[in-house]
Protein backbone atom coordinates (compact mmCIF):
# COMPACT_ATOMS: atom_id res chain seq x y z
CA UNK A 1 0.00 0.00 0.00
CA UNK A 2 1.08 3.44 -0.84
CA UNK A 3 1.15 5.66 2.07
CA UNK A 4 1.42 9.43 2.46
CA UNK A 5 4.83 9.40 5.33
CA UNK A 6 6.36 12.25 7.30
CA UNK A 7 9.52 11.40 7.67
CA UNK A 8 11.27 12.98 11.09
CA UNK A 9 15.22 13.52 10.79
CA UNK A 10 17.32 13.70 13.58
CA UNK A 11 20.59 15.03 14.76
CA UNK A 12 22.39 11.81 13.39
CA UNK A 13 21.09 12.50 9.96
CA UNK A 14 22.77 16.43 9.50
CA UNK A 15 26.12 16.52 11.78
CA UNK A 16 27.60 19.09 13.09
CA UNK A 17 29.93 21.41 10.80
CA UNK A 18 28.86 22.40 7.31
CA UNK A 19 31.27 19.98 5.49
CA UNK A 20 30.34 17.28 8.02
CA UNK A 21 26.41 18.13 6.73
CA UNK A 22 26.87 18.32 3.40
CA UNK A 23 28.61 14.62 2.97
CA UNK A 24 25.82 13.01 5.76
CA UNK A 25 23.09 14.16 3.62
CA UNK A 26 24.03 12.27 1.02
CA UNK A 27 23.78 8.98 3.10
CA UNK A 28 20.00 9.89 4.40
CA UNK A 29 19.14 11.27 1.11
CA UNK A 30 19.18 7.29 0.36
CA UNK A 31 16.55 6.06 2.59
CA UNK A 32 14.01 8.95 1.93
CA UNK A 33 14.63 8.25 -1.27
CA UNK A 34 13.82 4.57 -0.98
CA UNK A 35 10.45 5.72 0.45
CA UNK A 36 10.27 7.87 -2.35
CA UNK A 37 10.72 5.06 -5.03
CA UNK A 38 8.55 2.45 -3.39
CA UNK A 39 5.39 4.84 -4.30
CA UNK A 40 5.20 6.66 -0.97
CA UNK A 41 4.41 10.53 -0.86
CA UNK A 42 6.94 11.69 1.85
CA UNK A 43 7.24 14.92 3.64
CA UNK A 44 10.74 16.03 5.22
CA UNK A 45 10.99 17.39 8.80
CA UNK A 46 14.50 17.76 10.88
CA UNK A 47 16.00 18.54 13.69
CA UNK A 48 18.36 22.37 13.87
CA UNK A 49 19.56 21.94 17.79
CA UNK A 50 23.25 22.01 17.38
CA UNK A 51 22.94 24.25 13.79
CA UNK A 52 20.86 27.15 15.39
CA UNK A 53 22.69 27.68 18.11
CA UNK A 54 26.19 27.74 16.65
CA UNK A 55 24.47 30.35 13.73
CA UNK A 56 22.95 32.16 17.23
CA UNK A 57 26.40 32.14 18.80
CA UNK A 58 28.31 33.23 15.07
CA UNK A 59 26.13 36.37 15.07
CA UNK A 60 26.14 37.01 18.83
CA UNK A 61 30.39 36.95 18.68
CA UNK A 62 30.32 38.97 15.65
CA UNK A 63 28.10 41.62 16.50
CA UNK A 64 30.25 42.07 19.74
CA UNK A 65 33.32 42.08 18.02
CA UNK A 66 32.68 43.95 14.37
CA UNK A 67 30.55 47.31 14.88
CA UNK A 68 29.39 46.60 11.69
CA UNK A 69 27.50 43.31 12.24
CA UNK A 70 23.75 43.95 13.49
CA UNK A 71 22.59 41.90 16.92
CA UNK A 72 20.85 38.84 14.82
CA UNK A 73 17.48 38.22 16.52
CA UNK A 74 16.99 34.46 17.62
CA UNK A 75 14.12 33.69 15.62
CA UNK A 76 15.86 34.74 12.55
CA UNK A 77 19.06 32.39 13.44
CA UNK A 78 15.97 29.75 13.18
CA UNK A 79 14.98 30.65 9.72
CA UNK A 80 18.65 30.59 8.36
CA UNK A 81 19.24 26.89 10.15
CA UNK A 82 15.64 26.31 8.08
CA UNK A 83 17.44 27.35 5.04
CA UNK A 84 21.22 25.81 5.28
CA UNK A 85 19.90 22.72 6.16
CA UNK A 86 16.94 22.73 3.96
CA UNK A 87 19.58 24.08 0.81
CA UNK A 88 21.88 20.90 1.78
CA UNK A 89 19.02 18.40 2.17
CA UNK A 90 17.09 19.10 -1.35
CA UNK A 91 20.43 19.27 -3.43
CA UNK A 92 20.79 15.51 -1.79
CA UNK A 93 17.95 14.05 -2.23
CA UNK A 94 17.17 15.95 -5.67
CA UNK A 95 21.00 14.13 -6.75
CA UNK A 96 19.54 10.98 -5.26
CA UNK A 97 17.03 10.83 -7.26
CA UNK A 98 17.94 12.08 -10.54
CA UNK A 99 20.95 8.95 -10.19
CA UNK A 100 17.85 6.85 -9.92
CA UNK A 101 16.06 8.79 -12.87
CA UNK A 102 13.25 10.02 -11.08
CA UNK A 103 12.94 13.78 -11.98
CA UNK A 104 10.56 14.94 -8.84
CA UNK A 105 10.37 18.14 -7.83
CA UNK A 106 12.32 19.35 -4.07
CA UNK A 107 11.69 22.07 -2.18
CA UNK A 108 12.15 23.54 1.02
CA UNK A 109 9.47 25.84 2.60
CA UNK A 110 10.37 28.23 5.24
CA UNK A 111 7.82 27.31 7.69
CA UNK A 112 6.45 29.79 11.06
CA UNK A 113 4.82 27.44 13.46
CA UNK A 114 2.34 29.01 15.70
CA UNK A 115 2.93 28.93 19.66
CA UNK A 116 1.10 30.23 22.72
CA UNK A 117 2.60 33.33 23.72
CA UNK A 118 1.57 32.15 27.44
CA UNK A 119 2.78 28.59 27.10
CA UNK A 120 4.72 27.74 30.22
CA UNK A 121 7.37 26.55 27.94
CA UNK A 122 8.74 30.25 27.86
CA UNK A 123 9.55 30.33 31.88
CA UNK A 124 11.16 26.97 31.80
CA UNK A 125 13.88 26.49 29.11
CA UNK A 126 14.45 23.10 28.27
CA UNK A 127 15.35 22.72 24.72
CA UNK A 128 19.57 21.64 24.24
CA UNK A 129 20.77 23.57 21.30
CA UNK A 130 24.49 24.23 20.01
CA UNK A 131 27.64 22.54 21.28
CA UNK A 132 29.11 20.62 24.50
CA UNK A 133 30.98 22.58 26.94
CA UNK A 134 33.04 21.80 30.15
CA UNK A 135 31.61 23.37 32.99
CA UNK A 136 33.95 26.34 33.80
CA UNK A 137 32.92 27.18 30.07
CA UNK A 138 29.47 27.20 30.99
CA UNK A 139 29.90 28.85 33.66
CA UNK A 140 31.71 31.77 31.70
CA UNK A 141 28.98 31.59 28.78
CA UNK A 142 26.06 32.08 31.49
CA UNK A 143 28.37 35.31 32.93
CA UNK A 144 29.04 36.69 29.86
CA UNK A 145 25.65 35.69 27.80
CA UNK A 146 23.65 35.20 30.08
CA UNK A 147 22.55 31.60 28.61
CA UNK A 148 21.03 29.51 30.63
CA UNK A 149 23.43 26.08 30.82
CA UNK A 150 22.39 22.86 31.94
CA UNK A 151 24.06 19.40 31.74
CA UNK A 152 22.95 16.94 29.47
CA UNK A 153 22.65 13.55 29.85
CA UNK A 154 27.01 13.08 31.28
CA UNK A 155 27.80 14.22 27.94
CA UNK A 156 28.35 17.79 29.19
CA UNK A 157 27.30 21.31 29.38
CA UNK A 158 24.50 22.92 26.86
CA UNK A 159 22.29 25.64 26.68
CA UNK A 160 19.13 25.22 27.00
CA UNK A 161 15.90 27.85 25.56
CA UNK A 162 12.11 27.63 25.42
CA UNK A 163 10.67 24.67 23.72
CA UNK A 164 6.69 25.70 23.08
CA UNK A 165 4.36 23.09 21.82
CA UNK A 166 3.25 23.48 18.62
CA UNK A 167 -0.38 24.76 17.61
CA UNK A 168 -0.42 25.15 13.99
CA UNK A 169 1.64 25.47 10.66
CA UNK A 170 1.17 28.95 8.72
CA UNK A 171 2.07 27.80 5.88
CA UNK A 172 0.04 24.41 5.80
CA UNK A 173 -2.28 25.32 2.40
CA UNK A 174 1.33 25.43 0.72
CA UNK A 175 2.62 22.39 1.75
CA UNK A 176 -0.65 20.89 1.01
CA UNK A 177 -0.67 22.12 -2.24
CA UNK A 178 3.23 20.98 -2.93
CA UNK A 179 2.46 17.61 -1.14
CA UNK A 180 -0.86 17.01 -3.45
CA UNK A 181 1.30 18.10 -6.75
CA UNK A 182 3.79 15.03 -6.18
CA UNK A 183 6.54 17.61 -4.73
CA UNK A 184 8.98 16.45 -1.93
CA UNK A 185 8.85 19.22 0.38
CA UNK A 186 11.08 19.71 3.36
CA UNK A 187 8.98 21.29 6.15
CA UNK A 188 8.69 22.55 9.78
CA UNK A 189 12.19 22.41 9.76
CA UNK A 190 14.23 22.60 13.55
CA UNK A 191 10.39 21.91 14.60
CA UNK A 192 9.67 25.65 12.86
CA UNK A 193 9.91 29.25 13.03
CA UNK A 194 8.38 29.80 16.43
CA UNK A 195 5.39 32.73 15.97
CA UNK A 196 2.73 34.27 18.07
CA UNK A 197 -0.22 35.73 16.38
CA UNK A 198 -0.89 39.71 17.24
CA UNK A 199 -3.85 40.45 14.97
CA UNK A 200 -3.19 40.08 11.49
CA UNK A 201 0.96 39.56 12.37
CA UNK A 202 2.58 36.92 13.18
CA UNK A 203 5.86 37.56 15.03
CA UNK A 204 8.76 35.56 15.70
CA UNK A 205 9.77 34.62 19.89
CA UNK A 206 13.08 33.03 20.48
CA UNK A 207 12.37 29.63 21.02
CA UNK A 208 12.89 25.99 19.45
CA UNK A 209 10.21 23.85 18.99
CA UNK A 210 10.95 19.97 19.71
CA UNK A 211 11.03 19.16 15.50
CA UNK A 212 9.17 15.59 16.68
CA UNK A 213 6.50 17.43 18.15
CA UNK A 214 6.09 19.66 14.81
CA UNK A 215 6.49 16.81 12.37
CA UNK A 216 3.89 15.20 14.31
CA UNK A 217 1.07 18.40 14.08
CA UNK A 218 2.12 18.86 10.37
CA UNK A 219 1.21 14.83 9.94
CA UNK A 220 -2.16 15.61 11.32
CA UNK A 221 -2.30 18.84 9.04
CA UNK A 222 -1.50 16.60 6.15
CA UNK A 223 -3.67 13.76 6.99
CA UNK A 224 -0.87 11.36 6.99
CA UNK A 225 -0.86 7.80 6.70
CA UNK A 226 2.18 7.60 9.02
CA UNK A 227 5.01 9.56 11.00
CA UNK A 228 8.32 8.15 10.82
CA UNK A 229 11.02 9.60 13.40
CA UNK A 230 14.09 8.55 12.25
CA UNK A 231 17.23 8.59 14.86
CA UNK A 232 19.92 7.17 16.19
CA UNK A 233 18.47 3.71 17.44
CA UNK A 234 17.27 0.86 15.24
CA UNK A 235 14.22 0.35 17.73
CA UNK A 236 12.96 1.90 21.23
CA UNK A 237 13.94 0.34 24.43
CA UNK A 238 12.39 -0.22 27.96
CA UNK A 239 14.88 -0.19 30.70
CA UNK A 240 17.72 1.67 28.01
CA UNK A 241 21.16 1.30 28.69
CA UNK A 242 20.42 -1.53 31.61
CA UNK A 243 20.86 -5.19 32.32
CA UNK A 244 17.45 -6.15 31.57
CA UNK A 245 17.10 -3.23 28.50
CA UNK A 246 14.42 -4.90 26.11
CA UNK A 247 14.10 -3.38 22.69
CA UNK A 248 10.24 -3.00 21.50
CA UNK A 249 8.51 -3.95 17.88
CA UNK A 250 5.18 -2.64 19.05
CA UNK A 251 3.42 -1.04 21.34
CA UNK A 252 0.15 -0.18 21.66
CA UNK A 253 -1.23 3.19 23.09
CA UNK A 254 -1.43 1.27 26.68
CA UNK A 255 1.62 -0.14 26.59
CA UNK A 256 3.12 3.30 25.66
CA UNK A 257 1.57 5.25 27.80
CA UNK A 258 2.36 2.69 30.96
CA UNK A 259 5.93 3.04 30.22
CA UNK A 260 5.90 6.55 29.89
CA UNK A 261 4.86 6.77 33.49
CA UNK A 262 7.38 4.26 34.54
CA UNK A 263 10.50 6.51 32.97
CA UNK A 264 11.45 4.49 30.42
CA UNK A 265 11.99 7.09 28.08
CA UNK A 266 14.82 10.25 28.59
CA UNK A 267 13.38 13.50 28.80
CA UNK A 268 14.64 15.73 25.81
CA UNK A 269 15.94 12.63 23.64
CA UNK A 270 13.49 9.57 23.79
CA UNK A 271 10.09 10.79 25.48
CA UNK A 272 9.14 13.33 23.12
CA UNK A 273 9.58 11.21 20.00
CA UNK A 274 7.33 8.93 21.89
CA UNK A 275 5.03 11.14 22.93
CA UNK A 276 4.84 13.17 18.88
CA UNK A 277 4.89 9.51 18.13
CA UNK A 278 1.37 8.76 20.44
CA UNK A 279 -0.35 11.76 19.37
CA UNK A 280 0.10 11.37 16.31
CA UNK A 281 -1.26 7.66 16.23
CA UNK A 282 -4.09 8.34 18.45
CA UNK A 283 -5.27 11.42 16.49
CA UNK A 284 -7.25 9.33 13.91
CA UNK A 285 -8.04 5.92 13.76
CA UNK A 286 -5.43 4.14 11.41
CA UNK A 287 -3.02 6.24 11.86
CA UNK A 288 0.75 4.65 12.53
CA UNK A 289 4.03 5.79 13.98
CA UNK A 290 7.33 4.28 13.42
CA UNK A 291 10.79 5.01 15.59
CA UNK A 292 13.72 3.31 13.86
CA UNK A 293 17.38 4.28 12.73
CA UNK A 294 17.71 6.41 9.42
CA UNK A 295 19.52 3.28 7.94
CA UNK A 296 16.29 0.96 8.66
CA UNK A 297 13.74 3.23 7.38
CA UNK A 298 12.70 1.19 4.29
CA UNK A 299 12.57 -1.91 6.61
CA UNK A 300 10.94 -0.30 8.93
CA UNK A 301 7.79 0.81 6.74
CA UNK A 302 7.94 -3.33 5.21
CA UNK A 303 7.03 -3.87 9.17
CA UNK A 304 10.38 -5.76 9.19
CA UNK A 305 12.10 -3.42 12.27
CA UNK A 306 11.76 -0.72 14.30
CA UNK A 307 9.20 0.15 16.99
CA UNK A 308 5.50 0.36 16.00
CA UNK A 309 3.13 2.77 18.13
CA UNK A 310 -0.44 1.77 16.51
CA UNK A 311 -3.51 0.83 18.32
N1 LIG B 1 14.12 4.13 26.04
C1 LIG B 1 14.97 4.42 25.05
N2 LIG B 1 15.04 3.62 23.96
C2 LIG B 1 15.89 3.89 22.98
N3 LIG B 1 16.71 4.98 22.96
C3 LIG B 1 16.66 5.83 24.01
C4 LIG B 1 15.80 5.58 25.10
N4 LIG B 1 15.96 6.59 26.00
C5 LIG B 1 16.89 7.40 25.50
N5 LIG B 1 17.33 6.97 24.30
C6 LIG B 1 18.35 7.69 23.53
O1 LIG B 1 17.67 8.67 22.76
C7 LIG B 1 18.41 8.88 21.56
C8 LIG B 1 17.54 9.63 20.57
O2 LIG B 1 17.41 10.96 21.03
P1 LIG B 1 18.22 12.18 20.34
O3 LIG B 1 19.65 11.79 20.15
O4 LIG B 1 17.90 13.39 21.11
O5 LIG B 1 17.47 12.18 18.97
P2 LIG B 1 17.56 12.92 17.55
O6 LIG B 1 18.75 13.82 17.51
O7 LIG B 1 17.68 11.75 16.60
O8 LIG B 1 16.26 13.63 17.40
C9 LIG B 1 18.81 7.49 21.15
O9 LIG B 1 19.88 7.46 20.24
C10 LIG B 1 19.15 6.85 22.50
O10 LIG B 1 20.53 7.05 22.79
N1 LIG C 1 14.27 21.54 16.84
C1 LIG C 1 14.72 20.32 17.28
O1 LIG C 1 13.96 19.51 17.82
O2 LIG C 1 16.07 20.09 17.10
P1 LIG C 1 16.90 18.82 17.55
O3 LIG C 1 16.18 17.61 17.01
O4 LIG C 1 18.25 19.00 16.90
O5 LIG C 1 16.96 18.84 19.03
Amino acid sequence: MKDKIVVALGGNALGKTPKEQHELVKGTAVPIVDLIAAGHEVVLAHGNGPQVGMINLAMETASVSDAGTPEMPFPECGAMSQGYIGYHLQNAIREELLNRGMDVPVATVVTQVIVDKNDPAFTNPTKPIGSFYSKEEADELSAKKGYNMVEDAGRGYRRVVPSPRPIDVAEKATVKALVDNNHVVITVGGGGIPVVKEGNKLVGVPAVIDKDFASAKIAEILDADYLIILTAVEKVAINFGKENEKWLSKLDFAETEQYIKEGHFAPGSMLPKIEAALGFAKSKSGRKSLITSLEKAKEGIEGITGTLITQ
